[in-house]
């Protein structure tokens, strides 16, 4: 058996992918469980002006760093610290500093498009889609923009009929056939959870087991 477990989460942007993984943080208890965002994987843009990087399409594979997010989920896997990018939304881009980041039982995998890239897929234990209705994304999203990452509505508007909906259609939505697991009813849907959370527990007796 591995040292770590690793589980995707995916779903459009607004289903409430960050709601559940922040939930089965809070269930488990972060002594064991790692959240990784595939946000922070975001490629740095810092050689174009803010207006140029707030043109760009984030919604599409080519706007990852998949490469680099596959290393740093081996490095944890075998145990290994990694030196993780952070991400700005405010300006589009990559911060200067990178934080260490140390291994944990249950690495859980987050973002719009984890379960795009067959190599990453292979390397999780479970694969999870969450699902919402194209209004109620976008509704929360809209919320969440003005509130915390500074939009306007007309760019969040310009940006959901340029690159948001029609990236969803035709990279996240396709992946759901990858999941295991589909969670509908967004993030706080507490039976989904604690199916989740009694796997964790049982993936977290058995390592137990293997550590003797
Ligand atoms: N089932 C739900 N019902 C109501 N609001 C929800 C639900 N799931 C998530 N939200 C809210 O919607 C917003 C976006 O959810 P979030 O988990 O950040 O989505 P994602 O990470 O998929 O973009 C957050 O403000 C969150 O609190
Ligand atoms: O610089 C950026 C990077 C990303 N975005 C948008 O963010 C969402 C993904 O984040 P969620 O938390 O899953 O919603 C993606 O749809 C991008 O469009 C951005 O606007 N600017």
């Amino acid at each position: 058996m591995k040292n770590s477990v690793v589980i995707g989460i995916s779903g459009g942007s607004g289903s409430g992918k960050t709601t559940v993984a922040e939930n089965l943080v809070k269930q488990i208890g972060d002594e064991h469980i790692l959240l990784i965002k595939q946000d922070y994987y975001y490629k740095d843009n810092s050689h174009l002006p803010l207006e140029e990087r707030a043109k760009l399409n984030y919604d599409c594979p080519d706007a990852f760093d998949t490469e680099l997010l596959i290393e740093h989920i081996k490095q944890l896997v075998a145990g290994k610290a990694i030196d993780q990018p952070q991400y700005d939304f405010t300006v589009h881009n990559r911060k200067p500093e990178r934080i260490r980041v140390e291994p944990k039982r249950i690495i859980l995998l987050e973002g719009i498009l984890v379960l795009h890239d067959a190599e990453l897929r292979d390397l999780m234990d479970i694969k999870v889609f969450v699902d919402a209705d194209s209004d109620i994304r976008l509704l929360r999203r809209v919320l969440r923009d003005t509130r915390e990452r500074g939009r306007t509505l007309d760019s969040i508007a310009e940006q959901y009929l340029k690159t948001v909906r029609p990236m969803y259609e035709k990279y996240i939505h396709p992946t759901k056939k990858y999941a295991d697991i589909i969670v509908p009813k967004g993030g706080f849907n507490q039976v989904a959870i604690d199916i989740l959370v009694a796997r964790i527990k049982s993936y977290l007796m058995e390592l137990e087991k293997v550590d003797g």
